[in-house]
Formats: structure tokens, C-alpha cells, sequence
């Protein structure tokens, strides 16, 4: 693959860390991204067991394609400096870090990671989920190359708003514009939040919808059933892979014959139209080339 930012990111999972059964599971599983917990899903008492399971399945492999991520506890638990030393050590594709707010805390983890090893394969993921956050997005996202990935933590991100959650996400909007305003800004990839009705697949493929349409490249799951209509919904469709081949041919022609602008069933069609297309057609043939 030529571009790693093309990576398909449609289905990003959540496991628990301390939940072999889960880690066994997921290397059947058809998630694009995995995020073996270290957070939230853990309780305290079973950190340190956690910590080591999930740096030994990194170590043992088995995933396949499936990018492998560990997300540690966030800075300032008392966990958060013996994860990132192991996650150093087992060198998974990317480091998950939660609740990041500033870019001083960037180059902290940036910083450990180099202290402890990680080798250059290692990414940084960083969640933002806090009202801070939301308003220093843009320097967070620009603080590190490391940081490839934004990723978005709508639960915590409402529990500080104390906004409550809505089909259509309204109190949300602002702060997922805000980071998706950086990520683009700064050429980094954003993946939207979590869905936490499990049962509610039409509501779950509703907030997919939106996630794409405002322009995530995927989304991060909880459960294996969310999977395959989010790989569906974040995948270019044929329609949009076959509109985007003629716009490309169309342009092309009209180039050849001067014309810097043409019509294609009736819509104006530019180079940025074009750039698009091409874009398009880039993330398809990364999924094609994932799926072989
Ligand atoms: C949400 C769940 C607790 C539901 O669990 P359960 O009721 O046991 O589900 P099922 O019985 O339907 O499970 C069926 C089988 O699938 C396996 N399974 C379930 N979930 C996963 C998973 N995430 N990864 C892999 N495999 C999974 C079960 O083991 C069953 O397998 P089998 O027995 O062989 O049939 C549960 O889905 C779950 O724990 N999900 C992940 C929770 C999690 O990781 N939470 C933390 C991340 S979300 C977050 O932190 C939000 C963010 O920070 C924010 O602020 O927004
Ligand atoms: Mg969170």
C-alpha cells in the first residue's frame, strides 16, 4: 500500500484488555482496526492481568491484516507509565491514549514512547473527548508526526458537556466539527465515537451515515455486530467508485481538448471534482487490496 493514511479504517473495535475470550475472537473477526482496552473496559483490579494479555497477543500475532492497537490508561492514572513501557515493548501498529488535551501531553507521550523503545512502527492515536480538547484540537493534532490518528470519545465527550444523548447527536455537532476541522486541517485521520445500543442496529446505521457524511473515515465499535454495516456504510459505494471513474474520464477528455471545466449528468465538474474522485477511488482500491 502505497499511502498509510489510506489505511481502511472503516471498523475500528473495542475489547476488554482482560477478556481473553474477546482477543481470541477478534482474529476472526472482519473489524479493519482493533483497540485492545486497557481503560475503561478494565476494572482496576485486573489492569496489571490486563496489561499483560493484551501485550501478549500483540507479541503472539494472529490478527491477520487487522491494524492492532493497544489503548493504555490516560495520563496522570497510576497505570499510565508501566502501560506505555510494556505497549514500547510488544511495538504494536499504535499506542490509543485517552482523554489528550494539549500538546505538551503529545510530546510527554511522544517522549516516553522514544525513553522506552517503542520502535517507529508504533503510532500515537490520541482521543479527544474533552471539552478542552474540542478547543485545542488543532494543536494537539499538529504537535506530533507520530500522531496519525484522531480518535473521538462521544461518551465522555457528552458526560462533560452533561449533554444527554440524542438520535441526530445535536449537542455533539460542534465539538466533532472542531476536531474534524483539525484532523483535515493537518492531514491526520479521525474516527468517530462509540454507538452504545447494541441491539439498536438501525439507530447504529443512522450515526454511521452522519459519520460519513460529515467526513470520518470510519468508526470505532464495542460490539462484533456493528462490524459489517459500518464496513458497508464507510466503503464507497459502486455507484460512488463508478461516478468517480467517469468523472475522471470526462475531465480527462475535456483536458485534452483545453477545456479546464466540463459537465458530467448536468453538474459542473473541476479539478477539485476530480481530486475527489481520485480519492475515491484510492480508498476503494485500499479496501479492495485489504479484502485479498
Ligand atoms: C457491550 C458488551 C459488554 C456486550 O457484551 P455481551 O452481552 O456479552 O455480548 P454478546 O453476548 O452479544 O456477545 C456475542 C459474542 O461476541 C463476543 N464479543 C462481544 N463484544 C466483543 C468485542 N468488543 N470484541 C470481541 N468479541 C466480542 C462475545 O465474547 C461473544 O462471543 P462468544 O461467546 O464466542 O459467542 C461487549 O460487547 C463489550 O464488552 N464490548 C466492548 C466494551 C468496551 O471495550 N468498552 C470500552 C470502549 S468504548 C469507550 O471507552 C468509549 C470512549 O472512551 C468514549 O468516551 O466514548
Ligand atoms: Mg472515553
Amino acid at each position: 500500500m502505497t499511502d498509510p493514511m489510506l489505511r481502511p479504517r472503516r471498523s475500528v473495535l473495542y475489547m476488554p484488555g482482560a477478556n481473553e475470550r474477546a482477543l481470541e475472537k477478534a482474529k476472526t473477526l472482519p473489524a479493519d482496526a482493533l483497540i485492545l482496552d486497557l481503560e475503561d473496559s478494565v476494572a482496576p483490579d485486573a489492569k496489571a492481568e490486563g496489561r499483560e494479555r493484551v501485550c501478549e497477543a500483540v507479541a503472539n500475532g494472529g490478527y491477520g491484516k487487522r491494524e492492532l492497537t493497544i489503548r493504555v490508561n490516560g495520563l496522570g492514572t497510576q497505570w499510565h507509565a508501566d502501560d506505555l513501557r510494556a505497549v514500547a515493548k510488544a511495538g504494536p501498529d499504535a499506542v490509543v491514549v485517552p482523554k489528550v488535551n494539549s500538546a505538551t501531553e503529545v510530546h510527554a507521550i511522544e517522549r516516553a514512547l522514544e525513553a522506552a523503545g517503542a520502535p517507529d512502527h508504533t503510532a500515537i492515536w490520541a482521543m479527544v473527548e474533552t471539552p478542552i480538547a474540542m478547543l485545542r484540537a488543532h494543536e494537539i493534532a499538529a504537535a506530533s508526526d507520530r500522531l496519525t490518528v484522531f480518535v473521538m470519545g462521544t461518551n465522555d465527550l457528552a458526560k462533560e458537556l452533561h449533554a444527554e444523548h440524542v438520535p441526530g447527536r445535536a449537542p455533539l455537532l460542534g465539538g466533532l466539527s472542531l476536531a474534524l476541522l483539525a484532523a483535515r486541517a493537518t492531514g491526520k485521520v479521525i474516527l468517530d465515537g462509540v454507538y452504545n445500543d447494541v441491539k439498536d442496529l438501525d439507530g447504529f446505521a443512522e450515526e454511521c451515515v452522519q459519520g460519513r457524511q460529515f467526513g470520518f473515515d470510519g468508526k470505532t465499535l464495542i460490539h462484533p455486530g456493528q462490524i459489517g454495516p459500518c464496513n458497508e456504510i464507510f466503503a464507497p459505494s459502486e455507484a460512488a467508485v463508478a461516478q468517480s471513474r467517469k468523472i475522471i474520464e470526462a475531465f480527462e477528455e475535456a483536458a485534452a481538448e483545453g477545456r479546464g471545466v466540463v459537465t458530467v449528468d448536468g453538474r459542473m465538474i473541476e479539478n477539485l471534482h476530480v481530486d475527489n474522485a481520485r480519492r475515491i477511488l484510492a480508498v476503494a482500491a485500499a479496501i479492495d487490496e485489504l479484502g485479498s
